[in-house]
């Protein structure tokens, strides 16, 4: 096979998505996010032999909203290993992101981590070891190692935006602590959420902190470990079959690689053993995941052929 151009392919993409006028809607039931320029489009990739390969605004840092509930499950895992499953399932919910239908019907168990009932449930996890100040210490370092990068802070104006405005979040809160799924006090749970929620990082950060999931664990291929291999084989299974919520079947069938978005537009992708890929652009479609960043991931799967359902 020949030698993928991957520079020629990233800067490509990136023109081409940088001229489209149709950019999607940015998400503005966080107010602080209704202000961010639909302009911006970056893409990054992280490579095997430590390479990035970016294009675009590459190092602006945007809010990662729910592209941050991988790392926190990352961590709630690593803490309570499989005992983080019995407040939380595996199924793709095909319900939005902010949806509380299927919780009567399941007694307070959220289908899956990443739904919004999900992440609040695995903050809770996170709770039962850390105080909420010491909880967000560890993601943000946990972040910053993965990464390789000490620049890596929460937007305390995002935080504040979500706090005042997230009454969805705080029904389910609620709910869930009602059936007994959440131990800790709702209101300490959601400001922990809020704040990982609201952490920025550009995509070239991103990339690089989604290299365990790519490398099997590892920050490289024979690079120092981060996670088991088993439990980055887990989540990345996690991220294919319910990373877009109820768009995760239309993300798997046109990229073909686990993906998890947030409502600030960025996308973490995995394409194992090749690449982790941040790609950010603020406009959503109308399921809340980046318009035109899953359209990159698209023709980024294309030019590469890198797909989980290809023999290589
Ligand atoms: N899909 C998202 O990114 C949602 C996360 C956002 N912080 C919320 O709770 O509504």
């Amino acid at each position: 096979m020949t030698e993928l151009d991957l520079p020629m392919i990233v800067t490509e993409i990136a023109a081409e998505l940088a001229a489209e006028t149709e950019r999607g809607q940015v998400a503005d039931y966080i107010p602080e996010l209704a202000r961010v320029n639909p302009g911006q489009f970056g893409l990054a990739l992280a490579l095997p032999d430590g390479r990035v390969i970016a294009a675009g605004d590459t190092e602006v840092p945007f809010s990662i909203q729910s592209v941050s509930k991988v790392f926190t499950l990352a961590l709630a895992l690593g803490r309570h290993g499989d005992r983080v499953w019995e407040r939380v399932g595996r199924e793709p919910s095909g319900d939005p992101f902010n949806s509380i239908v299927q919780l009567e019907y399941e007694k307070g168990r959220p289908r899956n981590p990443f739904i919004n009932a999900g992440a609040i449930a695995v903050t809770d996890a996170l709770l039962s070891s850390y105080a909420p100040r010491e909880a967000l210490g560890e993601i943000l370092r946990f972040l910053q190692y993965l990464a390789g990068d000490d620049d890596i802070a929460i937007d305390p104006a995002v935080a504040r935006s979500e706090q005042e405005t997230g009454f969805r979040n705080v029904a389910l809160a609620n709910f869930m602590r009602g059936y007994g799924v959440l131990s800790g006090e709702p209101a300490k749970v959601l400001g922990v959420y809020f704040h990982h929620c609201a952490i920025a990082m550009s995509v070239r950060q991103l990339a690089r902190a989604g290299r365990f999931l790519a490398f099997d664990g590892r920050l490289s291929p024979h690079g120092p470990r981060a996670v088991s291999s088993r439990m980055a084989r887990q989540i990345n299974a996690l991220m294919l079959t319910c990373g877009h919520y109820d768009g995760s079947g239309e993300f798997a069938f046109r990229v073909g690689l686990p993906g998890k978005s947030g409502v600030g537009g960025g996308i973490l992708a995995v394409a194992p053993g090749q690449a982790s890929i941040g790609c950010w652009s603020p406009g959503l479609n109308a399921v809340g995941n980046s318009l035109l960043a899953s359209r990159a991931l698209e023709r980024l799967a294309e030019r590469t052929g890198w797909s989980v359902f290809t023999a290589r």
